[in-house]
């Protein structure tokens, strides 16, 4: 029998966690033997709370809305072993740092994949068929008859898509759009699944011809000095008039005052966003004065499904990490 006096009592690992998790999650958490400490809040920590709460902390759950840097990674000192995302992009980590202290990383691999390329096929239809001027036009008393061309909008039909970004993500929303008829996709990135790719036809092409060639543009890329600013004046000057552009990964590949200029000129017909500079969009930024921009909140995997999915995949890489096992949802560094 080992002996308690000698051994002294057994530490518990201490986690720091940054919001309220969605139930399911909270739940896993609030099982596990470990002292776990929340921002107890659904509004972002600000910054010194974090750099308080994570000193000594051996695990970090974080969202997306939390930048973790060298400030942060030095704040949790040495015994910091685990690095926990609720999210799939882990743009707002510095992987550097994290690497260099040998912390391991769990996001959300494929977990919100078919909610987000939902939302993105959600968005598109919304922008191409005009959704929200419609429902606007019908409440402000804009409707007076059925017109022939009054509200017509872009189909799928027959259209050439553009997929920029054929990941996980990219690959679900081209999937979806298939029965809608689409006649040529084309794609950047780098596929998970080539045989996918085959059943699709699609091609891989270069930015520039992905732009020039596609009816509907969707960035589906993850955020990385590559791809930062990619979507830009020479790139929406390559579109089609007619085209549309949707964005559901993250809102610095978009340059937003070239997508301005392009939308409020007529260099292309619309946009989608789910995602933003900054986030969330100023109430007065001029994106939202045009009615051919469709902007909604980042909720590309907002089901009740998903985020609770998402909350358990979270802590369970948390308690896998910690306890030295492999991480369900462990990232290569
Ligand atoms: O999980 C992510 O990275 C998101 O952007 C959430 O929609």
């Amino acid at each position: 029998m080992k002996n308690q006096a000698l051994d002294g009592p057994k530490q518990r690992m201490k986690v720091f966690v940054t919001r309220r998790l969605p139930p399911e999650g909270q739940k896993l958490l609030s099982k596990s033997d470990l002292d776990v400490q929340q921002w107890d809040s659904d509004d972002v920590i600000p910054k010194e709370e974090l750099l308080k709460g994570i000193e000594g902390a051996d695990g970090l759950l974080c969202l997306l809305t939390d930048t973790i840097d060298k400030e942060v990674v030095d704040a949790a000192g040495p015994k910091l072993k685990v690095i926990s995302t609720l999210s799939v992009g882990f743009d707002h980590l510095a992987l550097d740092e994290i690497k260099q202290r040998g912390i391991k990383v769990g996001s959300m691999q494929h977990l919100s994949t078919d909610v987000t390329a939902e939302l993105a096929v959600t968005l598109l239809l919304t922008t191409c068929r005009r959704v929200p001027e419609a429902m606007e036009e019908v409440r402000n008393g804009g409707w007076k008859t059925w017109s022939p061309m009054w509200l017509c909008g872009y189909g799928l039909s027959d259209s050439t898509v553009g997929v920029m970004g054929l990941g996980r993500i990219g690959l679900g929303i081209a999937q979806r759009l298939k029965p809608f008829g689409v006649k040529r996709f084309l794609y950047t990135g780098i596929p998970p699944c080539l045989k996918s790719v085959e059943e699709l036809k699609a091609e891989l092409v270069s930015t520039e011809k992905l732009a020039e060639e596609s009816d509907f543009v969707l960035v589906s890329c993850p955020l990385t000095p590559e791809t930062a600013g990619l979507c830009n004046k020479d790139f929406f000057q390559r579109m089609k008039k007619t085209a549309v552009f949707i964005n559901t990964s993250r809102g610095p590949v978009v340059n937003q005052e070239d997508l301005y200029q392009a939308l409020v000129t007529g260099q292309i017909a619309a946009a989608g966003l789910d995602v933003t500079t900054p986030e969330p969009i100023p109430t007065d930024h001029p994106l939202l004065t045009l009615k051919n921009c469709v902007i909604l909140p980042h909720i590309g995997s907002a089901t009740h499904g998903a985020r609770n999915a998402m909350s358990v995949l979270a802590v369970n890489n948390l308690l896998k990490g910690l306890a030295g096992e492999v991480m369900p949802g462990g990232i290569e560094l």
